[in-house]
């Protein structure tokens, strides 16, 4: 993203009024007993100074040995003080902390599963993980290096100020006489750290992204050797990624780093003014010693609150970055008035829909119906919008014009959760969490009992593999199931489509990876699922639609013809020649034999219908492909 001023212009204010209102103001009586102790810690440097003075003049310089008793018991107690504040507050602003970020975590994982389609194509995995994660971290660090030091710091630096001043008001002002020097050069470094903390955030969501993508390919990785070629695109990143830390750590420690020129000034100057003032009797030693007792515990407070505008800035460039998702909106929402989804099984319409992305238009007034309890195959092309229709359906996109309709509702009149809730989607990529088995099936709902679970492992084919897993329905999957078969897994997901009982069955290439003992389970499977539902198949494999009660043919975005398997074959259009086509090639000379008439009498002598079909064989990935 552009490192513009424009971006982490946001102001540091309404940043932390952000985090204050949305995160930390429930724990506001917790915050204020911490601040307390806090205070109490860090007024005691101020009395610890304050003490060395009556130690010089009281205890030591006339040898009062009850005094010195009374300063020994005293000095024990603020040390005993500092330890017991300094614990308490720790521990509260510490379980403060981990709340807060734990609850922005879980509110940002929830805003960006509300997000369009399109966000999470622009926003891959890796970019969102390390917002999530990393992003929040840095906002966390809020306290240990802001508020619960920076707290104590300041309080310490007045009580330690406010000794100083009652010792001798005159060698305070000198000595914080290079303060006025340090504004500049602190505004500029903070700039400088703000945006190099901006971009070592940018480049470690483009590594994060890099480290998805090579872990989850990392079969084709393998395959293709690109064990270097990833590692160099690694390093380069990593390069940065190093040099925008450094550079953003320097500008930090610079600013920590005035603060010790300034204060080497004033401490200069006054040891010069007061120590004459010593040497000419008019200050007891024990004054001076106070002072500068005060004098040099300030400096370590002042060092790292000079730090901590460094820090801020690196903070503040992950709020802004955190607080940018949780501002964008997503554009598919609930409508204002929802209507109710239909009760019976569902059919379905799509009315002169047209979907562009950008200048690429992928429907154009896209038109059929599946009637209710019936299967509907979508036949065409790869590329020709199928998965588009899909989309539409349940609204993971929007078209620009057009609608869908389900039981006679518009789908955009529904709410998300409505229209979801009628539709189960089982396709190629069966989609298992790293899980057991059980939970994988269930997803989440405890409420069923184990002779429906029974009933569904066995119409999904799930329970004849069971018996082969180490623990059954408690086995551990592996990360996307990867410990089960492609059959297993498919299996496993029409379990959960039964389960979920929606009215209408989405079939997108369900069988196409499997061989052909799985196809024939997995097929059984399907068939038992789709009994008694509004069902929608994409195949590729023609044999597997030939049995649908209607076939809709694409063709570039545009329903071509829709009709059963002999009316269309009968017709002699495309669907004709995409069956004609994929059975020659694969050498079945039954149909080849019944087919050629039908290829060679179709009405094909117009010319587009024969430019479809060169374009059709060149695109086919069943002519090209295995
Ligand atoms: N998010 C997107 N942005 C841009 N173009 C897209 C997007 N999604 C799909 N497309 C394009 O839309 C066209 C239709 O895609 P779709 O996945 O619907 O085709 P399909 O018929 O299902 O293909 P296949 O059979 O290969 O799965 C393709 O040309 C694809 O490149």
């Amino acid at each position: 993203m552009a490192d513009k001023d424009a971006d982490y212009g946001q102001d540091s204010r309404a940043l932390i009024l952000w985090i204050w209102h949305g995160y930390l103001r429930k724990y506001k009586w917790i915050l204020a007993l911490a601040g307390v102790l806090m205070a109490i810690e860090g007024s005691t440097l101020g009395a610890i100074s304050y003490m060395v003075k009556p130690m010089f003049d009281t205890a030591f310089a006339p040898g009062n040995s009850g005094a010195l008793w009374f300063v020994a018991l005293v000095f024990a107690g603020i040390f005993f003080t500092r330890g017991v504040t300094s614990i308490l507050h720790k521990v509260m602003m510490t379980s403060v902390s981990q709340k807060a970020a734990a609850d922005l975590r879980t509110d940002l994982l929830g805003h960006l599963m509300l997000q369009d389609n399109a966000y999470h194509q622009t926003h891959p995995p890796g970019f969102l993980i390390q917002r999530v994660q990393s992003d929040v971290q840095a906002i966390n660090n809020i306290w240990s290096t802001f508020i619960t030091r920076a707290g104590r710091d300041l309080v310490s630096l007045i009580a330690l100020l406010v000794v100083a001043v009652s010792v001798d008001p005159i060698w305070t002002l000198i000595a914080c006489v290079g303060t006025p020097l340090l504004i500049l050069p602190t505004l500029a470094a903070q700039k400088f750290v703000r945006r190099r903390s901006r971009e070592a955030r940018d480049l470690g969501a483009r590594i994060a992204t890099l480290l998805d993508e090579i872990f989850h390919g990392i079969i084709p990785t393998k395959l293709n050797r690109l064990e270097d070629y990833q590692s160099n695109k690694f390093r380069q990143s990593t390069k940065r990624l190093v040099r925008a830390e450094i550079r953003a750590s320097v500008g930090t420690a610079s600013i920590a780093s005035m603060v010790d020129f300034t204060a080497g000034l004033g401490f200069f100057l006054v040891l010069l003014y007061g120590g004459s003032e010593i040497v000419a009797g008019e200050k007891t030693v024990g004054q001076f010693m106070s002072f500068f007792t005060a004098m040099g515990m300030m400096f370590e407070p002042l060092r790292r609150l000079g730090g901590i505008a460094g820090r801020w800035q690196v903070i503040a460039s992950s709020i802004e970055r955190v607080k940018e998702l949780v501002d964008t909106q997503p554009t598919l929402t609930d409508p204002s008035n929802p209507l109710a989804p239909p009760k019976d099984v569902p059919g379905i319409e799509l009315r002169e829909v047209t979907l562009a992305y950008g200048d690429t238009t992928v429907l154009q007034g896209a038109s059929f119906t599946a009637e209710p309890g019936k299967t509907t195959a979508i036949v065409g092309a790869s590329g020709a919008g199928k998965s588009t229709v899909f989309n539409v359906l349940t609204r993971l996109v929007d078209p620009q014009s057009g609608e869908a309709i389900v039981g006679g509702v518009a789908n955009r009149q529904m709410t998300l959760t409505d229209l979801r809730n009628l539709f189960s989607v089982v396709s190629q990529d069966a989609m298992l969490f790293d899980e057991t088995l059980r939970e994988n099936i269930l997803l989440g709902q405890d409420n069923i009992d184990d002779d429906r679970l029974q009933a569904v492992l066995k119409a999904a084919h799930v329970a004849e593999f069971l018996p082969k897993l180490a623990d059954g329905l408690d086995t551990e999957v592996g990360p996307r199931g990867s410990n089960l078969s492609g059959g297993q897994r498919q299996r496993v997901v029409i379990a959960r489509a039964l389960l979920r009982n929606t009215p209408i069955l989405l079939l997108d290439e369900a069988t196409s990876a499997l061989d052909a003992q799985s196809e024939t389970l997995v097929q059984q499977a399907l068939d038992e699922l789709s009994q008694g539902r509004t069902t929608l198949v994409i195949a590729h494999r023609l044999s597997t639609v030939r049995e649908a009660d209607k076939i809709v043919v694409m063709d570039r975005g545009q329903v071509v013809d829709q009709g059963t398997h002999d009316e269309l074959l009968k017709r002699g259009g495309l669907y004709a020649e995409l069956y004609n086509l994929q059975f020659n090639t694969t050498g079945e000379s039954a149909e080849e034999k019944a087919l050629k008439p039908v290829a060679d009498d179709a009405p094909q002598g117009d010319e587009s219908s024969r430019s479809m079909f060169g374009r059709l064989l060149s695109r086919l990935p069943w002519v090209s492909g295995p």
